[in-house]
C-alpha cells in the first residue's frame, strides 16, 4: 500500500471520489479512516446527507478532505439558488444539480455559486447512469441517452457550469463538443467481473480516463468489497493505468 501513497499516484488520487453511500455517520467516518491513507476525495450523497447532514460534511472538511456534495438539486430557479447559497458557505470542492432542470435554473445556480464565499465546482447531472435507451423511451424522452446527454451538456456549458456528470459511454461525444477544462465526472465505474448492481452504463476506470473522464466516482465496488482497502488499490491502479494513455 506504501506505493499507492507515493507521488506517482497523486494525479490518480486527485481524480477520485469515494461515494460514502452508508447509513450512518459512524460508518462513513470508519470508511474515511481506513481509506484516507490512499484517497482524500469523498462524495456525500443523498443517503448519508439525509442521515448526517452538513455536520458530517464539516467533519470531513476539518480532516482536510475534498468533498463532492452530491445533492442533485432539481427545483425552480429561486429554490435551487437559495440551496446553493447555503451550501457554498462551506469550502466543498464540487456540488451538482440536475441539468434537466432547464437553462433558467442552471443560470440561477451559476449566479448563486458565483456570489458565494466559496465557489465549488458546479456540475450538471445529465442522464443517470442507471438508465438505458429503453428507459428513456418509456419516459417519453424520444431520443437516445447519447443524444440527450449531448443536449443537456450543451445547456450546462451555455449556462456557464463547470462540467457535467455523465456515463463513460458518452465521453467520446462530449470530448468533441466541450472545452478541455469542462469537467466530465463519471460514476458507474466497474472493473471487469465486478458486480454492476443497478447501474446500466458502466466502464472500467482506465477506459473511462482514456475516453476523457476528468473525475471518477467509486462506490459499492469499493465500499461493499470484502476488503475495501484492497479494492480501492485495484481501482486506483487502473486509474493510473488510464492516465498513462490519456
Ligand atoms: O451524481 C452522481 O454522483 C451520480 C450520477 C449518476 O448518473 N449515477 C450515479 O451512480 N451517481 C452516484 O454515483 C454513485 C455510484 O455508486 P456505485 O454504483 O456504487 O459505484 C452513487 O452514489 C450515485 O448516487
Amino acid at each position: 500500500m506504501q506505493e499507492l501513497a507515493s507521488h506517482a499516484y497523486d494525479e490518480a488520487r486527485r481524480r477520485i471520489y469515494v461515494a460514502l453511500d452508508v447509513d450512518s455517520e459512524a460508518r462513513a467516518l470508519d470508511f474515511v479512516d481506513r481509506l484516507s491513507p490512499i484517497v482524500d476525495g469523498y462524495k456525500v450523497g443523498l443517503e448519508l446527507f439525509h442521515r448526517a447532514g452538513m455536520r458530517l460534511v464539516e467533519s470531513l472538511l476539518k480532516l482536510n478532505l475534498r468533498v463532492f456534495l452530491d445533492v442533485k438539486l432539481h427545483d425552480i430557479p429561486n429554490t435551487v439558488a437559495g440551496a446553493l447559497r447555503a451550501i457554498a458557505q462551506y469550502p466543498i470542492e464540487m456540488v451538482n444539480v440536475h441539468a434537466s432542470g432547464g437553462l433558467k435554473m442552471l443560470a440561477s445556480a451559476r449566479e448563486a455559486v458565483d456570489g458565494s464565499p466559496h465557489r465549488p465546482l458546479l456540475v450538471g447531472v445529465t442522464v443517470l447512469t442507471s438508465l438505458t435507451d429503453a428507459d428513456l423511451e418509456g419516459m417519453g424522452v424520444g431520443t437516445t441517452s447519447s443524444a440527450w446527454v449531448r443536449r443537456l451538456a450543451q445547456m450546462a456549458e451555455q449556462a456557464g457550469l463547470d462540467g457535467v456528470v455523465c456515463s463513460a459511454q458518452e465521453l467520446d461525444i462530449l470530448r468533441e463538443m466541450v472545452t478541455p477544462s469542462f469537467e466530465r465526472v463519471v460514476p458507474g465505474i466497474r472493473l471487469a467481473g465486478d458486480r454492476v448492481h443497478d447501474q446500466a452504463r458502466v466502464m472500467s476506470p482506465d477506459a473511462a480516463i482514456r475516453h476523457g473522464a476528468t473525475r471518477l466516482v467509486l462506490g459499492r465496488a469499493v465500499t461493499e468489497a470484502d476488503d475495501p482497502v484492497a479494492a480501492l488499490a485495484r481501482y486506483l491502479r487502473s486509474v493510473r493505468e488510464g492516465l498513462t494513455h490519456e
